[in-house]
């Protein structure tokens, strides 16, 4: 598993050119692309810029030597390349498994091309299998815990350990056992308009690009 990882991000760093400006994303795929770019920087001499999508990444592409600037401070994005928890045959996904759905879908919004890295466990019929994650804020967090369980979304807290998992953004994240999510837009668009909701793991129409790495090679998927 962790070689067709890595095959995918190493077939990603393909896209990578000189003096680009690039979205590092989040998870252990989207890690071994991070090395991907360091080593792109020091053997091939490439200038990078990078933009991150949680702390986490932010503190390996530190501790890598590549140069990092928040979303805020670059006047656009390159490339963003990161994992995905599921994709389904019309390139939609599910992100979130690491609890950085958040700054995953800012960074993406704001990118100019945008690539997921997965392994051939990933791709899927129809979304759902993955539990949804929801981050809300904490501020009434309890009341959106509750219509969830009402609307039968079988809800569940994201823990750290005991305690509830705090996000780099200092919200929560709410999972829901959804089953098949049979219209990912209208459920994107409901838990959307919910007061509290900041984001949810549902990214649709988003990705352009999905590189699938299976024993037998490289599959690159395209809208
Ligand atoms: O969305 C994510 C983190 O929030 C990750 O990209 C997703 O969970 C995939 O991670 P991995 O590559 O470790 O399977």
């Amino acid at each position: 598993m962790e070689n067709l990882k890595q095959a995918a991000a190493v077939e990603a760093a393909k896209f990578v050119k000189d003096s680009m400006v690039l979205g590092l994303g989040t998870g252990s795929t989207a890690a071994y692309f991070v090395d991907e770019v360091a080593r792109l920087m020091t053997e091939e001499g490439l200038s990078i810029t990078a933009v991150t999508t949680s702390f986490e990444t932010a503190s390996q592409a530190e501790k890598l030597g590549i140069p990092l600037k928040s979303i805020d401070e670059v006047d656009h994005v390159d490339l963003t390349v990161d994992g995905a928890d599921e994709v389904d045959a019309e390139l939609n996904g599910i992100k979130g498994g690491g609890g950085a759905l958040l700054m995953e879908k800012v960074v993406a919004c704001y990118s100019r091309d945008y690539i997921w890295i997965v392994d051939d466990s990933k791709p899927c019929k129809q979304l759902g299998a993955f539990k949804l994650p929801v981050e809300v804020v904490t501020y009434g967090a309890e009341q959106l815990f509750r219509i969830f369980e009402e609307r039968g979304y079988k809800p569940s807290w994201r823990m750290r350990g005991d305690e509830r998992l705090l996000t780099d953004m200092k919200n929560l994240i709410i999972d829901l056992d959804l089953g098949v999510i049979k219209e990912p837009e209208k459920l994107a668009d409901e838990l959307k308009s919910m007061c509290g909701v900041v984001e949810h793991g549902l990214f649709i129409n988003m990705v352009k690009k999905v590189i699938v790495a299976s024993s037998e090679g490289i599959k690159i998927l395209e809208k």
